[in-house]
């Protein structure tokens, strides 16, 4: 029989959120992580008799719909036979209205922005130390009555029901949300929730986490089989690389695929941090021309990412087959760096959002391939990853490495890839990069790199006429790269790597930088 795998959550008091679609569901997780409490987002539609683990409390998301409409979502019913403090947050304490007496209709007004929060009875747990903050709403509609068995418990100028509480059960709504940071006393709410209310332990730590993670691991794979990884020198595989080590030693196999389409001396230096600074044997799988030739002529940004995709699974089908584990067996699991934000998109009520562009991703293309996925950060957001990795003594330098995506230069060369123009993106970016630590700007900027774009421009060098290419230097500012604006340098800066650039790389005759934001750009140009 298959040993039982515990999830974090089965280990760690886990508060559950019910996702109704808010653009806030996931802030909602993040807040209560802060401080150490451990919560995870489910969609509003679950059924409670199917979930996977008992949550110490529930909190009820904001969403765009209205509770009265058809076709609007709600709550499975037997969340009140959990028997766990509930917290309904908008939209979801209109859910809890509209259950206990149905009294929620439209406003005369919308309410959009900052509120000033009267808490009218001081007893309330859920208020204290919030009393007189100001709240952020977001909300057209209203509580017309208060629910059956509830009474209030904060009043704001346009909501006489801003806060309820039942009189005699541990449930509550609030109209605003006090899971972004406008609403100033939120934070403690959310707190004197999950710790006062539903008494959930604050031990939510990275230390506890990897303890947690790595016996995980290790019923997972068992007492001799062996794992494979693919590891870039990203923060988020060598995190779950330094974790695998620890929980199975030298039945891990890190592999590293060269793909030709990396930047200035990445291989020797990932290869030389793996082995000597973290003891992780790693495999460099040269496959430079594999990748080049499967490219060839080929001008489609979504054809070649879906071609770059497609050679990384067919390097690591061969490298799977050629590793011989030592007990006989198959590798039967493959090393993913998945995050929360991930899983969060693929979960939320709002369904997986619209694909802009296919983000090169080992595990999501594998379709065919037969290896099961391992996922140690698959209940991480990128902070909490970096944290990690600071606690397993990853190198400070490789922590707060800017993200490099795994298509490389590939798609930082528009249009054709091809060995001459690699060289040029890499040469240019090098010049960039090297520039902005020597500035030490590198951890002020999210991420930063150079685009080789597929013009050809005018310009005089030493008397001469020249007919050369444009870089676009592009360098963002951002938290989840969802949305990014860019950075604004001093203008000597900018001066200075433009001048370097064009002297140094042969083939550029012009350099520009790119003052986009995101959206209506992305981060990378194809
Ligand atoms: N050259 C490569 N060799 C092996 N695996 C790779 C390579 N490039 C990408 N991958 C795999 O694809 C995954 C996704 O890449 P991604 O860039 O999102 O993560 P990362 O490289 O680990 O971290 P970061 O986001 O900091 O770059 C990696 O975690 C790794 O498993
Ligand atoms: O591993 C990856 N595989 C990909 O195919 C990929 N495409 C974009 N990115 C990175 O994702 C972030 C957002 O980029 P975009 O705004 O261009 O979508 C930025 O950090 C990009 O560098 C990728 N990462
Ligand atoms: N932010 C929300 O949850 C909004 C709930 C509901 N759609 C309203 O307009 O009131
Ligand atoms: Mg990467």
């Amino acid at each position: 029989m298959a040993p039982t795998v515990e999830q974090v959550s089965e280990v760690f008091n886990t508060i559950l959120v019910l996702d109704f679609g808010s653009q806030y569901s996931h802030l909602i997780i993040r807040r209560l992580r802060e401080f150490n409490v451990y919560a995870e987002m489910l969609p509003c539609t679950q059924k409670i008799s199917e979930l996977p683990f008992k949550p110490v409390g529930v909190i009820l998301s904001g969403g765009p719909f209205s509770v009265y409409e058809d076709g609007a979502p709600h709550v499975d019913h037997d969340v009140f036979k959990l028997d766990v403090p509930i917290l309904g947050i908008c939209y979801g304490m209109q859910e809890l209205a509209w259950i206990n007496g149905k009294g929620v209709g439209r406003g005369e007004k919308r309410e959009y922005g900052p509120a000033t929060l009267t808490v009218v009875d001081p007893a309330c747990p859920l208020f204290e130390g919030v009393d007189h903050s100001q709240v952020w709403m977001s909300h057209h509609d209203k509580l017309q009555s208060l629910p059956t068995g509830f009474k209030t418990v904060a009043t704001s100028g346009n909501s006489p029901f801003a806060g309820i509480a039942h009189e005699e059960k541990p449930i509550y709504g609030i109209q605003f949300h006090p899971e972004v940071t406008h609403s100033v006393q939120g934070k403690t709410l959310l707190k004197n929730f999950a710790v006062k209310i539903c008494k959930a332990s604050q031990n939510w730590t990275m230390a506890n986490f990897i303890e947690t993670e790595i016996k995980r691991i290790r019923t997972l794979v068992g007492p001799s089989a062996e794992v494979i990884g693919a590891v870039s020198g990203g923060v988020d595989s060598t995190v779950g690389a330094k974790i695998m080590k620890e929980a199975i030693g030298d039945r891990f196999h890190a592999i590293y695929v060269d793909n030709g389409l990396m930047r200035k001396n990445e291989t020797v230096q990932v290869k030389k941090t793996l082995d000597e600074g973290l003891g992780i044997n790693l495999t460099v799988v040269d496959a430079s021309s594999q990748f080049l030739d499967n490219l060839k002529g080929v001008t489609d940004p979504e054809k070649k990412r879906k071609i770059i995709g497609n050679t990384f699974i067919h390097v690591f089908e061969k490298v799977a087959s050629e590793i011989k584990p030592k007990d006989g067996s198959q590798i039967e699991y493959l090393l993913q760096g998945t995050l929360y934000p991930d899983v969060i998109e693929s979960i939320s009520f709002k369904g997986p959002s619209q694909t802009i562009k296919t983000h090169h991703n080992v595990g999501g293309l594998l379709e065919d391939m037969k290896l099961k996925l391992i996922e140690p950060l698959r209940e991480l957001f990128k902070d909490e990853v970096r944290d990690l990795g600071t606690l397993m003594g990853i190198p400070e330098d490789l922590v707060w490495r800017h993200p490099f995506p795994g298509p490389g230069l590939g798609i930082r060369v528009l249009g054709e890839v091809t060995p001459e123009q690699v060289k040029i993106a890499r040469e240019a970016d090098y010049i960039f990069i090297e520039e902005i630590r020597k500035a030490g700007l590198y951890r002020n900027i999210s991420q930063a790199f150079a685009a080789l774009l597929p013009v050809k421009s005018v310009g005089v060098m030493g008397d001469q006429r020249t007919y050369e290419q444009v870089i676009a230097l592009r360098a963002i500012e951002t938290t989840d790269f969802m949305t990014a604006d860019w950075y604004v340098f001093d203008a000597k800066f900018l001066k200075k790597v433009a001048s370097r650039i064009v002297n140094e790389v042969d083939g550029v005759a012009r350099v520009t930088y790119d003052i986009t934001s995101k959206p209506p750009a992305t981060v990378e140009w194809e």
